[in-house]
């Protein structure tokens, strides 16, 4: 699996340290609150895990499964809804958990739903931020790492669903899926 990559592009300490710097800022900016962090399935889940543990506040945690990736490499337009929040976020503090915001287009619907349903506030701290892949003008509150527009894995991220379990983030050779 390690042969699949071209480049690395964060290493596991880096990734450590970017989930310690955005915990303690959260934990600054959402001092007295209980925010109900949403971790957005599946790719979210080590950032998740992570980010969390660098939190000092009671949170809830909430899960929610979208989708616009479909095997390939280019996005959908089509966003779904594959598995709904559990609970009720109206008047809640929602922190969207995200590993990678490239299109827009899943941050938009997610921001969309949720203050549709009455969020009082919705905030984003996404791992990476391909901010040269935007199709909709969107941006996250915190970004772990600005990342260049290249098809990256690893660290949740996948393609055809695998490499989420590296622990670092690289660039896939490009004759993986050409
Ligand atoms: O900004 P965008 O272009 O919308 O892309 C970002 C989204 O794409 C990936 O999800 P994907 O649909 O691949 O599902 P996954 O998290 O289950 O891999 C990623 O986890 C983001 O949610
Ligand atoms: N794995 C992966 N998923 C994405 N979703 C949007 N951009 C990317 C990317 O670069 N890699």
């Amino acid at each position: 699996m390690n042969n699949d990559i071209e480049e690395i592009l964060f290493d596991q300490q880096q990734i450590h340290e970017a989930a310690v710097r955005l915990g303690q800022r959260i934990t600054e900016d959402y001092a007295g609150q209980k925010p109900l962090v949403l971790s957005v399935l599946k790719g979210a889940y080590l950032w998740t895990a992570d980010l969390i543990r660098e939190i000092d506040l009671y949170v809830d945690l909430e899960f929610i499964k979208i989708s616009s990736y479909h095997g390939g490499v280019t996005s959908s337009n089509e966003i779904q809804l594959v598995t709904d929040v559990q609970s009720d976020v109206k008047d809640r503090d929602v922190l969207i958990l995200e590993d990678i915001v490239d299109t827009g287009q899943s941050l938009q619907f997610l921001k969309d739903l949720l203050k549709d349903r009455g969020a009082h506030s919705v905030q984003v701290a996404t791992f990476l931020d391909k901010k040269e892949g935007r199709k909709i003008e969107i941006d996250a509150d915190y970004v772990g790492f600005d990342v260049r527009n290249e098809f990256v894995v690893g660290y949740g991220l996948d393609y055809a669903d695998l490499y989420r379990n590296l622990p670092y983030v690289g660039i896939l050779k490009k004759d993986i899926y050409s």
